[in-house]
């Protein structure tokens, strides 16, 4: 029977059980942050119980560092009282269990999900688990990667082990040429405004076909990091020679590649027969998307109108945007621009908004921040002068971390601000209370910030 990806790394990761009732998997990389280990770690000490294996643990701290152009480089500068327990106790944790940590200042630290493919932690055909939703982005390596709940980590710390019942599969066949200024977002943005925010649940979502063999590979992280919001259980991309080639020399890939590239070479879809459900998509048909509302389905594509009102849902959505139906998208003021996350906060999304920003200045009133999704990628965009680009352009250039994704520390969006964000959630308060959310790509972001309000990327080429 012709079997997936999926479920080929499914297949070799099984302990105990049979298909159709949870199944005992085994673990290959843990990733842990601050926020959901701190349970697990405490009852592992109540019960005297060692981690099971700290070499294929790996923990770093992203949503309560704080982000201030004035690097924060030590724990005792964290001044917010619950961030700086949180990073505290992390610390502790990783020191007493014998993990390693990419704490505050150091050069591994960043996002989780920015840091894993990074340090060459996530490969093809790994099975890779985090007490975090978007622990699908690594699905993008060629890995099976999923979020947890806290007691499943205390579960995973204590055995390396998980349950888990086998999700179905889905294949997202997307094909043709985007158009020039139309990305990897947009493709996400299109398949959740067309297919809602639970197209995915129940599945393991594979993303193929020639537009996303041409993507680079932090691109792709892009859209299996948009899976959860579709509803998915993961997101993954067949491993090919970019997926290979960018694991070359990162300091947890294998040493020898050659040999590694033959061995990940064995994870590919036998044939589309071996899905249970395929969506197509022509990836030149999708333009632009912004959302208007208060998740990321409530999204237009560049060009059309907000929608009428149908439902109670969507009249809470506009009077929590204090927007009307039947504006258009470069109505929508916009207050404040935030770049990053792990949506969007890899050097080549920072390129992309750079590009846009160049030779440009911030439109009256718009604050801008830029936060790079780890400590490498501020420097690697340091080093390229994209820093000075955004400062030119009077944008802030911060330290890496979650920061105003979702506002989990001191970076918050103010009260009622209109907010063109590259992040992935636009719910009620996730970006301060009272925030007002629009999602949207970097290039998007960018040049709103520079115009104050939404324009057709499209046109600015
Ligand atoms: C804090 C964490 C548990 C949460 C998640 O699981 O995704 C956060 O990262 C988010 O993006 O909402
Ligand atoms: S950047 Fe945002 S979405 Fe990603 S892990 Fe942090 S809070 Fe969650």
């Amino acid at each position: 029977m012709a079997e997936t990806v999926f479920d080929k790394i499914w297949r070799q990761h099984v302990i105990l059980g049979e298909e159709g009732e949870p199944q005992l998997l085994y673990v290959d990389l843990h990733l842990v942050h601050e926020v959901t280990s701190p349970q697990g770690f405490e009852s592992l000490r109540e019960n005297n119980r060692p981690v099971r294996r700290p070499d294929k643990t790996f923990a770093t701290v992203d949503h309560n560092v704080p982000t201030s152009p004035t690097p924060v480089n030590s724990v005792e500068a964290i001044t917010d009282r619950i961030s700086r327990l949180q990073v505290e106790t992390l610390q502790k944790n990783c020191r007493d269990f014998g993990i390693k940590l990419a704490t505050i200042g150091t050069q591994d630290q960043g996002i989780v999900h920015v840091i894993g493919p990074q340090l060459g932690l996530s490969q093809p055909g790994r099975l890779i688990v985090c007490g975090d939703s978007h622990t699908s982005t690594h699905g993008g390596m060629g890995a099976i990667a999923f979020g947890i709940g806290s007691s499943e980590v205390e579960h995973v710390l204590g055995t390396q082990t998980i349950w888990q019942v086998k999700p179905k599969n889905m294949g997202i066949r997307i094909h043709g040429e985007l158009a020039p200024g139309v990305t990897a977002k947009d493709i996400s943005m299109a398949l959740i405004a067309q297919h809602g925010t639970g197209f995915g649940v129940g599945y393991a979502v594979q993303f193929y076909g020639e537009t996303i063999e041409k993507l680079p590979v932090e691109n792709r992280m892009t859209i299996t990091n948009m899976a959860i919001e579709g509803g998915a259980k993961m997101g993954i991309i067949q491993p090919d020679e970019k997926t290979f080639e960018y694991l070359r020399g990162r300091k947890y890939a294998p040493q020898d590649l050659e040999a590694a590239k033959e061995y990940w070479s064995q994870y590919y879809t036998d044939d589309e027969s071996a899905f249970d459900e395929i969506i197509d998509l022509d990836a030149s048909t999708v333009a632009p998307y912004v959302t208007w509302g208060t998740n990321p389905s409530m999204a237009v594509p560049f060009g059309e109108k907000l929608p009428a009102i149908e439902d109670e849902n969507m009249q809470q959505a506009y009077d929590y945007m204090d927007l009307k139906p039947g504006i258009k998208v470069s109505e929508i003021p916009i207050d404040w621009v935030f770049i990053g996350s792990c949506t969007n906060g890899r050097l080549i999304d920072l390129q992309a908004a750079a590009e846009v920003m160049r030779g440009h200045k911030l439109a009256k009133n718009v604050t801008a921040w830029v936060v790079p999704g780890s400590r490498k990628v501020q420097q690697d965009a340091e080093r390229l002068g994209i820093d000075k680009v955004f400062k030119e352009a009077g944008c802030e250039w911060r330290d890496p971390g979650c920061s105003a994704c979702l506002a989990m520390n001191p970076d918050k969006v103010p009260a009622g601000m209109h907010c063109a964000s590259t992040t992935n959630r636009n719910f009620e308060g996730r970006q301060g209370p009272g925030a007002r959310t629009h999602l949207a790509s970097p290039a998007m972001v960018a040049a709103a910030a520079v115009h104050g309000h939404f324009v057709d990327i499209r046109e600015l080429g």
